[in-house]
Parts: C-alpha cells; sequence; structure tokens
C-alpha cells in the first residue's frame, strides 16, 4: 500500500488551546517509521500551513467561519491530490472539524466513497443546532446531502458541496449527542451503533452491521474518520471533550484490522489528540493508542 500522510495543526474549530500540536506529536511518537515499518510505502506531505486570520467574527453563533472555510478548502485539495495519486491519505489532526475538508475531498476523487464515524460525539449540529458553535461538532453537517435545506449560508463555506448521503454513513461508539443531534440522527435514518449497541452486540457484530448497512457488497471505497474521544478517556484522555465509558484499545485496533482487512480503506482520519491536555502520562496513552489505530488501518494484524 502506498500512503500519503498530511499534517492538519487545525484548532479553531474548538476552544481548547494544543490540539493544533496533535500532528506534531503524533510525528515525534514515530508514526511515520512505525507506518514505514509495515512495509507501507509512505509519502510524508509535512502538515499544512494555514494563513491565520484574525477579522474572523462568528456568524449566526459559528466560531472562526473564515479560518475554517479556508483551511478546509486546503484540506480538500490536498486529500484529493494524494488519493488521485494512488495513495491511502491519512490525515493527522488537529480538530474534527478538519473533516469537512477530507471528506470533501475524498469524495472529488472517489465517486462512491461510504464513511464510518468513530466518535463519542455525532458532529452533525447544524450552526442553528450547535450549543458551542464550534464546528468541530458540526463538521458533518456541511456534507450530508439531506442536510442542505437546514444549513444557513456561512462565508467562506459557499465552497463546500454536499457530498455524501445519510445512508453511506455509519457511526460508532457515541455516547454523548445533543438533542438536535438526536433528531438528525432519527430522521436522516443514520445508521447509529452507539456505546450502547457495542456492549449489546460486540464490536465484531456492529462492524459487519455498520458494513452491511453502509458498504453490503464491498465495493464501496471507505473513508474512517477516527476522533481519539471514542476511546475510553482512561486510555485518550489528552482530548479535548472526554466522555466516560468509551472503546477499549482493543476494541478500536479491531475496528481498523476489519477495515483495513476489506481493502477499500482510502481515507483516515485521526483526529483531537490534546498533547497539552492531561499529565504526562495520559498524554503519552493517547499518542501511544492513536499510533496504534494508524497501524492497524495500514496493515498491523496481531495475529502477526
Ligand atoms: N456536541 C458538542 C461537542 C462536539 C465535540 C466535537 B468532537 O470532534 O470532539 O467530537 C457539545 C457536547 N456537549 C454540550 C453540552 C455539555 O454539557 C457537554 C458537551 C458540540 O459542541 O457540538
Ligand atoms: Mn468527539
Ligand atoms: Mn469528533
Ligand atoms: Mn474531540
Amino acid at each position: 500500500d502506498k500512503v500519503g500522510v498530511i499534517g492538519v495543526p487545525s484548532c479553531k474549530g474548538q476552544s481548547a488551546g494544543g490540539v493544533q500540536h496533535g500532528p506534531k506529536a503524533l510525528r515525534q511518537a514515530g508514526i511515520i517509521d512505525k507506518l514505514t515499518q509495515l512495509g507501507v510505502e509512505v509519502y510524508d506531505y509535512g502538515d499544512l500551513v494555514f494563513e491565520q486570520f484574525d477579522d474572523d467574527t462568528p456568524i449566526l453563533g459559528l466560531k472562526n467561519p473564515k479560518n475554517i472555510g479556508l483551511a478546509a478548502k486546503k484540506i480538500s485539495d490536498q486529500v484529493s491530490r494524494v488519493i488521485k495519486d494512488d495513495q491511502i491519505a491519512l490525515t493527522l489532526g488537529g480538530d474534527h472539524s478538519l473533516s469537512i475538508g477530507t471528506i470533501h475531498g475524498h469524495a472529488a476523487a472517489e465517486k462512491n466513497m461510504c464513511l464510518v464515524w468513530v466518535d463519542a460525539h455525532a458532529d452533525i449540529n447544524t450552526p442553528l443546532t450547535s450549543p458551542s458553535g464550534n464546528v468541530h461538532g458540526m463538521a458533518l453537517s456541511f456534507l450530508v446531502k439531506e442536510l442542505k435545506e437546514y444549513i444557513p449560508q456561512i462565508p467562506h463555506f459557499e465552497w463546500i458541496k454536499p457530498c455524501i448521503s445519510a445512508k453511506d454513513i455509519a457511526y460508532i461508539g457515541l455516547r454523548d449527542l445533543d438533542p438536535g443531534e438526536l433528531w438528525i440522527v432519527r430522521n436522516m435514518g443514520i445508521s447509529c451503533f452507539t456505546m450502547h449497541e457495542v456492549d449489546r452486540y460486540g464490536i465484531d457484530m456492529v462492524l459487519r452491521m455498520s458494513m452491511q448497512a453502509i458498504n453490503p457488497h464491498g465495493d464501496r471505497p471507505i473513508h474512517l474518520s477516527f476522533d481519539v474521544d471514542s476511546l475510553d478517556p482512561r486510555i485518550s484522555a489528552a482530548t479535548g471533550t472526554p466522555v466516560p465509558g468509551g472503546l477499549s484499545v482493543r476494541e478500536g485496533i479491531y475496528i481498523a484490522e476489519e477495515l483495513a482487512a476489506t481493502g477499500k480503506l482510502t481515507a483516515v482520519d485521526l483526529v483531537e489528540v490534546n498533547p497539552l491536555l492531561g499529565t504526562k502520562e495520559e498524554r503519552d496513552l493517547t499518542v501511544y493508542a492513536a499510533t496504534e489505530i494508524a497501524r492497524a488501518c495500514f496493515g498491523k494484524k496481531r495475529e502477526g
């Protein structure tokens, strides 16, 4: 496999300082070498550089529209280029608003892609349902075709074309939804495997049901958007919005191993590592879990 690694030091989609250092923390933990050691051909594109705009007033409560909208465009173009070069796009975050760009870029390069969103949160608030105005909790709302009529015009977001249908998305690990998100998930019929389903069916059955729902013939390129706060805070505390009762490292690795085994994994986002949060031990554990997920995405098997 060929993997194109894109660092996205984004933080304006949320309010905790430090998540922009996520890519650096993952690199310092040797993520590139760990992938190379798997026999993967790694192309490291370094970190994207975003011009900082200070004149960026909120619109309808949505914070940093200009910085985020312009960054997402750069991310989209880069991810598209990497995938068109026949490389799997591994994007290291950075906050989850970066997925506006990665999913947009993936859809521009692959007609028929589907999405597995692993997260404690649904990240599908519209600007009008968001309780915080933080775009990392709205990322999907700009991309889902069925939500188009609910999304107000946001400056610097006009270029974003909704590019995925609700039926092409599967959530795994949810355990903290806002009221607006619950309405959307239910009424749009998005496949949703919360921690309740993980406990009820086990991670293997959840994965099988997810693939049955969004990729029944196993022929669609898969986008895995992995928020480290999907994992239990005991092993992933260095993140901005931790929620107790999350996935174990084993469950996270299992998801990655199974998606890797399809041979259809085409883009991976690894987001919300914030090395400034938590103790040094918590940070090291969070980064370790994230790199193990990445290794499993690109061929590392626990069976050897
Ligand atoms: N849903 C939240 C959190 C988004 C997290 C984004 B991420 O990329 O990290 O998944 C708000 C969550 N919730 C609001 C009410 C509070 O009491 C608890 C947090 C929001 O701000 O939209
Ligand atoms: Mn989250
Ligand atoms: Mn998220
Ligand atoms: Mn988060």
